[in-house]
């Protein structure tokens, strides 16, 4: 390895043994997380600050960052939670009348070993064909031992695979918010009293999130992941929802558990994300880990109850097994017929799931859209309407009447024994 003891110098390691060599970024020191890159071409404060990206290195695609500096509206939650940074060329000059300081202070300032002028093009191709993958980035005293003699590669490369992969990761405990709170719809804009109250576990929850509710009338607690169901029902909510977070859901079982509850209970749910994998699995589906995942603003998704397609916001590295197209029951079979409402239009995998006997739904991207374009709005208005409709008790299609197409229920075969294919 070659590197220059001046102090700029950083490398960016994976465990495969490939070493991309840059420049020190933010913090320096040791980082490690598992190497993923979005193609996001702005938003990169919402993307540094989204709690999903917990003990993940994420690689911009877009090559110019930090052009417009830092300010303090745009930030998703209360920290920045990427393990790592990892960038083409970092702008020299923040230039925009929000900004409030530049994107190297901050990624400093909250400690984020970063790395700049790597070409981020050949790093993406490669996690593109090899997947995501372990990483580190080394830079300052890192690269030495001791004696101020370079480390060798293989050990940077050891301590690299020597972390936890995020394959059985638990991690939205570790990101929730410690104290309950209420997002209240008249400080967003919405007069008049709230339409309905929601109690919103959450597992990794970005600001918008709540805020796209409240503007829509309702009042949101947010609570803790490891809220019980009889913490929820004091509340007395319209509706649950579960939100967004980092981790493998294999291992999201209190959450699980949790949901199962709810649907048990009839109540109207809804899940971003995390919450879309977490209603999967309280279903009976599996998940699995997909070889680099969907990061990025600019996801096409078809949204099979209308029939039009969306482009999205999406960030994550795990997917639904659940079949495409077809109504299924859900093999626990309690919960009657589900959907695939919505899938990928680059790779086929599931982006959103319907029930079609239970009020609950999810969508495994971002419709809070914080980056991002806001073509998947509809859905909190779908959520308003799942909870403030009559029939809700009845177990009627949970779809609104308007975006009901009656071919999709009424020709649907009798319902089969379910998925046979879990994870
Ligand atoms: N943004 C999310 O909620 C991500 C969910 C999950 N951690 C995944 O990577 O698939």
């Amino acid at each position: 390895m070659s590197v220059t003891t001046d102090g700029t110098s950083a490398v960016l390691v994976l465990e495969d043994g490939t070493v991309y060599r840059g420049t020190a970024y933010g913090a320096t020191g040791t980082t490690l997380g598992e190497a993923v890159f979005s193609t996001a071409m702005t938003g990169y404060q919402e993307t540094l600050t989204d709690p999903s990206y917990a003990r993940q290195i994420v690689v911009q695609t877009a090559p110019h960052i930090g052009n417009t500096g830092v300010n303090d509206e745009d930030p998703e939650s209360r920290r920045i939670w990427v393990a790592g940074y990892v960038v083409r060329d970092a702008a020299r000059r923040a230039s925009n009348w929000r900004s409030a300081r530049s994107l190297d202070d901050e990624l400093a300032a909250q400690g984020i070993v970063s790395i700049k002028d790597v070409d981020t093009r050949a790093i993406t191709r490669h996690l593109r064909d090899k997947g995501a993958m372990k990483a580190g980035i080394f830079s300052g005293d890192a690269l030495t031992d001791a004696r101020g003699e370079e480390r060798p590669t293989a050990e940077l490369v050891d301590e690299v695979i020597n972390q936890p992969g995020m394959l059985g990761a638990r991690l939205a405990e570790e990101v929730t918010t410690e104290e309950a709170y209420v997002v209240e719809p008249s400080d967003h804009g919405y007069s008049g009293e709230p339409v309905a109250t929601v109690a919103a576990i959450d597992l990794g929850l970005k600001t918008m999130t709540p805020v796209r509710m409240a503007e829509r009338g309702l009042r949101v607690h947010v609570l803790p992941a490891t809220t019980t169901f009889a913490e929820i029902e004091a509340l007395n909510p319209d509706g649950v929802f579960l939100s967004n977070g980092p981790g493998d859901p294999a291992t999201a079982s209190t959450q699980i558990g949790l949901l199962r509850e709810v649907l048990d209970a009839g109540k109207p749910f809804f899940g971003i994300c995390f919450g879309n994998q977490i209603l999967g699995r309280a279903l009976g589906f599996g998940t699995y880990k997909l070889p680099f995942g969907h990061r990025g603003i600019n996801q096409p998704v078809m949204d099979h109850t209308t029939g039009k397609v969306e482009i999205t916001s999406q960030n994550h590295g795990f997917a639904v097994d659940a079949p495409i197209g077809e109504i299924v029951t859900a093999p626990e079979s309690r919960y009657g017929r589900v959907q695939v409402s919505h899938s990928s239009l680059n790779d086929g995998v599931v982006e959103g799931l319907r029930c079609l006997d239970i009020p609950a739904f999810s969508v495994q991207y971002h419709p809070e859209a914080a980056a991002g374009p806001h073509d998947s709005a509809y859905l909190f208005d779908r959520f308003v309407e799942l909870m403030t409709r009559d029939d809700v008790a009845t177990g009627a299609d949970t779809l609104p009447p308007a975006d009901r197409r009656p071919s999709a229920t009424d020709s649907a075969p009798a319902p089969t024994g379910g998925h046979d294919q879990h994870a």
